[in-house]
Parts: structure tokens; sequence; C-alpha cells
């Protein structure tokens, strides 16, 4: 193990991350909340401003997984749609497989430009969630409660407030409903089978009324599906800890841009065309599997600096008082202080995660 992996798999190196991510965390947090009154002078201001501090939270765990893990990500898309992304309102149809899915959903709007604005439809539970949840009540994310007779019209509305966003963006649709595993993909495929629809080898059955009521709500606002299919090489299962322990994976997703135009009105068609489109993804992830790419051309967009950039920032904002702490603390020449900051750093270093980072 190399100097470097031997450093990223230090447990006062994860805590140095993690310390950076919740404080400025609450900080954003904090002055996303000062935006408010803007709200009332000006919303479209208000919403570039929450955009920008929400970039400072989303791009620390995009930093996380580029800069510090070094994980690969390779896009496989058509070349003629691939000047669109970025430029235009986009609902994402993504596979909901993999612990870090949604940080390669993150990876991908952040080279493309659209991270700070990117959206989803997420469980109401997760907007409780500190930073992460209280950021996204400021970036209008769209929550559900899973009780069709509520998010019918609660969904719908907050998609309509969309209809006049100042920024491009993604709005993420996890249209399985839940994150796959065995048993419930078990439980899936025999709703499949009472509702005579071919089984599904690698995915949920879709749920098919929230694509639905999305595709109506934005109509006229987002221009394409982007129906996504992500995997990983060397069948690898990833995880948050494996990359703040720095271990590198590469994943691949492939990407096909299809016009809102072609997706059908009626809510029954609308179903039947989502479930034909999961047993394409099914297929796609057949051929991955066999060959170990997905079809087509690669494009793969090259990461940027900004999300390095704003790590280190935030790092040498917080990390300097953090110093001075400590080092006020020691020159103290308390005793007490003295053991109790040399049995921080020894817990950190005989961490149990300290040299678990599995070689490639
Ligand atoms: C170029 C690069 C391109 C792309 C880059 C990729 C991505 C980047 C984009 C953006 C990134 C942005 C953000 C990412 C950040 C973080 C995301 C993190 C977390 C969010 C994760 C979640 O929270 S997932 C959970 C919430 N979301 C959903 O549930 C969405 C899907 N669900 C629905 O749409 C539902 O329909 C609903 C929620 C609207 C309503 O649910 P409800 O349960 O009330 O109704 P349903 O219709 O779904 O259920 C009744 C019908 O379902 C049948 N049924 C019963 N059991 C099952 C079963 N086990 N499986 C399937 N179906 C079942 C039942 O028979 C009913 O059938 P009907 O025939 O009557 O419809
Ligand atoms: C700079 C790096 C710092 C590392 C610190 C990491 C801290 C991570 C904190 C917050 C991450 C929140 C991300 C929210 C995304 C969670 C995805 C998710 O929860 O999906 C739920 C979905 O499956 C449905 O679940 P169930 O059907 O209820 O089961």
């Amino acid at each position: 193990m190399g100097f470097l992996q031997l450093l990223k798999s230090q447990f006062l190196c994860h805590l140095i991350i993690c310390y950076v991510f919740l404080v400025s965390g609450l900080i954003i947090n904090l002055l996303q909340l000062c935006t408010l009154p803007v709200w009332l002078v000006s919303k479209q201001l208000a919403r570039r401003i929450n955009i920008r501090l929400a970039y400072c939270i989303s791009s620390q765990m995009v930093a996380t997984l580029e800069w510090w893990s070094g994980t690969e990500c390779t896009l496989y898309t058509d070349p003629k749609s691939y000047p669109l992304y970025g430029k235009e309102n986009a609902i994402v149809v993504l596979n909901h497989s993999f612990e870090i899915d949604f940080l390669c959903g993150w990876t991908f709007c952040e080279r493309f430009g659209v991270l700070g604005s990117s959206k989803v439809l997420a469980k109401k539970q997760l907007a409780y969630v500190p930073i992460i949840g209280w950021m996204w009540y400021f970036l209008e994310i769209v929550f559900c409660k899973r009780k069709w007779e509520e998010d019918r019209r609660t969904v719908n509305e907050s998609l309509q407030k969309l209809r006049d966003y100042p920024e491009n963006f993604w709005f993420l649709l996890y249209c399985e409903g839940t994150r796959f595993t065995p048993k419930k993909h078990q439980v899936s495929m025999q709703v499949a089978e009472s509702k005579g629809l071919p089984k599904l080898k690698y995915h949920l059955l879709p749920r098919t009324k929230g694509f639905w009521v999305t595709v109506q709500s934005l109509r006229g606002t987002a221009a394409a599906v982007y129906d996504s299919t992500l995997n990983f090489r060397n069948n690898e299962m990833p995880t948050l800890l494996g990359l703040l322990n720095g271990k590198k994976y590469h994943a691949d997703l492939y990407v096909r841009r299809i016009p809102l135009e072609l997706i059908p009105e009626d809510e029954k068609e609308c179903a039947e065309w989502l479930h034909k489109l999961y047993q394409e993804k099914d297929s796609f992830q057949e051929h991955y599997a066999k060959t170990g790419r997905f079809p087509g051309p690669i494009m793969s967009p090259p990461r940027r600096p900004w999300s390095l950039i704003n790590w280190l920032f935030w790092s040498c904002l917080l990390l300097y008082p953090l110093g001075l702490l400590l080092t006020q603390l020691i020159s103290s020449g308390s005793v007490f202080t003295i053991v109790a900051s040399v049995a921080v750093c020894s817990a950190g270093l005989c961490h149990p995660f300290t040299g678990k980072v599995k070689p490639p």
C-alpha cells in the first residue's frame, strides 16, 4: 500500500473530512435561512443564491468521490445528445441499486454544471436529515409520502412551482421507489406476475404514478427524459465508507435522451411505456453483465476543479480555528488537556477502519 493510500485510510483524515462537511454544512444551512427575507423581495435572486449555497454542500461529497477516492465515471451516450446535457431541463430516470448511486448522479450533475440546481423526488423523511435535508428545503426539492391519494396533489403542486425556475435543472426519479434488494425483488416480481408483466432480472417493477405525474407536470418545462442505467466494474458494490477510505471504483452510466413529446399523455399508456423502458434497461444490464460495457460510444466529460477548490476553501476556513484551539489547549500546560488531546489522536490512529482498504 502506497503512502497516499495509507493516509486515505486513516480515521483522523475521515474525522477531518466529516468535521469540515458537518460544520460547513450547518453554516450554509444558516446562510440559507438568512435568504428567507430575499424571497420576499426577489424569488429568482433567492433561488440563484440557494443554488450556489447548495453547491457548496453537495460538491463536498462529489469531491470525496472524484478527488479523494479518485473514482472514475464513464458516460456511454449518443454524441448528438451530448451537447444538450446541462443546457436544458430534464427528468432523469435512474436505477436504484447502489448505496452511492445518488452520488454518481451528483457527479454527472457537477460535470454538466447543474449540481446546485439538481432535484429529486425524495421520500418525506429525508427532509428532516440535517444539512442535506435542510438544504433541500431551500432548493424546492419535491417530497412524497408514498401515499398516492396525497402525493397526486402535492407532487404536482411542487413541480408546477418549478416552471419558472431560473436555471437549468435535472429532476431525478427513482421509479423503483426503493433500493434494490433480493427480497424486495422477489416481492416485486410477484406483483409483476399478478399484473401479467414480464419479469425483470436487475430492476424492481417501476412505480408508474410518480413518473406520469412528473412528466405531465413538467411538460413545457423539461425537454426530455434521460433514461440512465448505472453499474460498476468488477461486480463491485461501492459504499460511502469505501469512498471515505479512498477506495477507487469505476462507474459506468448509459444515458439515452428521449424527447418528452414521445411519452404518452394518457396515464395507462404512460405506465405501459415506463414498463417497456424498464424491460429495455434490464436488457442493457444483461449486456453489461455479459460484456462488461454498455452499448454505444463513450463520451465522458472530464472532472472539473471546482468541487476540490470548494472543499479546500472550507477546509482552510474551518481547520485554521480548530488548529488554533488545539494549540492553545496544549500550550495551556494543563495535564488534563494534553492527556485528552493525545487520547483523541490515538483513538483516531487506532480506529478499526485504519488500514482496511481492500486492494483494487
Ligand atoms: C447525462 C447524465 C444523466 C444523468 C445523471 C444521473 C442523475 C443525476 C440527476 C439528479 C441528481 C439529483 C439528486 C440526487 C440526490 C439524492 C437522491 C437521494 C435520495 C432519494 C431517494 C428516495 O427517496 S426514493 C423514494 C421516493 N421516491 C419514489 O418513491 C419515486 C417512485 N414512486 C412513485 O412514483 C409512486 O408512484 C408514488 C411515490 C408517487 C406513490 O406511491 P404509492 O405507493 O402511493 O403508489 P404506487 O402507485 O406506487 O403504488 C400502488 C401500485 O403499486 C403496485 N405495487 C404494490 N406493491 C408493489 C411492488 N412491490 N412493486 C411494484 N408495484 C407494486 C400496486 O399494485 C399498485 O398498482 P396500480 O396498478 O394500482 O398502479
Ligand atoms: C464530504 C463527505 C462527508 C461524508 C459524510 C457523509 C454524510 C452523508 C450524509 C448525508 C447523505 C444523505 C444522502 C441522502 C440520500 C439517501 C438515499 C436514500 O435514502 O434513499 C432512500 C431510498 O432508497 C428509499 O428508501 P426506503 O425505501 O425507505 O428503504
